[in-house]
């Protein structure tokens, strides 16, 4: 049995063992430190309100504050690095004045079905290579994810031009009460591109951060995936069979930068378990100890 107690130390333990890993400089997120805020508007598709009662599927447009930032913790990293889990972190800003958070990251799955999963893998990998491929060889799911994330195409050619994945699932509710466990998907309008690879030497350090300010508006279709019954819906290092239906919800669209947040002590924090009447989080321990993940981290970047 576990307590509160205990997933602190434990997201304690997982922060400290991300921090090697990911290149952690003190004074900034322990991972995703480089990172553009941008201002826009998300739209809903009728079919997103069948689906859920959540104030920002009903149809009307609603403001958001998007993040799109690289998975290091190393605010200087260069934006053509290989094999980054980047980020985009959406923010709905609902008309009762609170807020509703979506946190996705490129990566198709996540490498590990459980925090101590994780802790593991992370240790592993922070001692080096002789260890991760011990350690690898012990977990082979472990192992079977991370290659599916190694296919994927990295970088992108621009913000605009790569998905993201919630990875854990949520339950959506309607208005009649009836749920469905879903996962979301941020599908770039324009199509998915990397960044050729004979421009992969020669490209700019900021070359996504400063192209999308160039590149807006920059539109992201917000799918969702809807399990079937039998569906394991907390295991975010699996994916649910391909022939699973996607459903198009809407529409977010970044029409330029945000001037307002990380300003003057302003912290701004995408909190995956902070989602509104309509969305409910699984039960996936990921997805739990997040918040005191990310709350580690603000108390080691503030
Ligand atoms: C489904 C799995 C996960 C996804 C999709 C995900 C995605 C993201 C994204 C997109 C951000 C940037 C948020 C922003 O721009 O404000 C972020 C932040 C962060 N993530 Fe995750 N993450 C996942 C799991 C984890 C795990 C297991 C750890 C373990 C340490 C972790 C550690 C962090 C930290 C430390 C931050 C910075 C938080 C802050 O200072 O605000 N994440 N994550």
């Amino acid at each position: 049995m576990t307590g509160v107690q205990d997933d602190t130390e434990l997201a304690r333990e997982l922060i400290d063992a991300v921090a090697v890993v990911m290149g952690s400089v003190p004074g900034h997120r322990v991972t995703h430190a480089k990172g553009i805020v941008l201002r826009g508007t998300f739209t809903a598709t009728p079919r997103a309100r069948e689906l859920t009662r959540a104030a920002h599927m009903q149809g009307d447009p609603v403001p958001v504050t998007v993040r799109f930032s690289n998975g290091a913790g190393d605010p200087r990293c260069p934006d053509a690095a290989q094999n980054d889990p980047r980020g985009m972190a959406v923010k709905f800003a609902l008309p009762d004045g609170s807020e509703t958070d979506l946190v996705c990251q490129s990566w198709p799955v996540f490498p590990a079905g459980t925090p101590r999963a994780f802790l593991g893998l992370m240790r592993a990998q922070g001692a080096g290579p002789e260890a991760t491929e011990s350690f690898l060889a012990e977990n082979p799911d472990i192992a079977e994810a991370l290659e599916a994330i190694a296919a994927l195409g990295d970088p992108p050619l621009a913000w605009g031009a790569m998905a993201f994945n919630s990875l854990v699932a949520y339950r959506l509710v309607n208005a009649d009460g009836v749920g469905r466990y879903v996962r979301f998907r941020l599908e770039p309008e324009a199509g998915v591109a990397s960044l050729p690879p004979e421009q992969q030497g020669s490209a700019d350090d900021d070359y996504l951060m400063t192209g999308v300010l160039e590149q807006v508006p920059v539109r992201h279709r917000l799918l969702a995936q809807l399990a079937e019954d039998g569906d394991q819906t907390t295991d975010a290092s699996k994916a649910w069979p391909a022939e699973r239906e996607w459903v198009d919800l809407g529409v977010v669209e970044v029409t330029g930068p945000d001037t307002e947040r990380e300003r003057d002590g302003d912290v701004l924090v995408n909190d995956p378990m902070r989602v509104t009447d309509g969305i409910e989080p699984s039960d996936d321990p990921i997805l739990h100890l997040r918040p005191l993940l990310y709350a580690e981290s603000v108390r080691r970047r503030t």
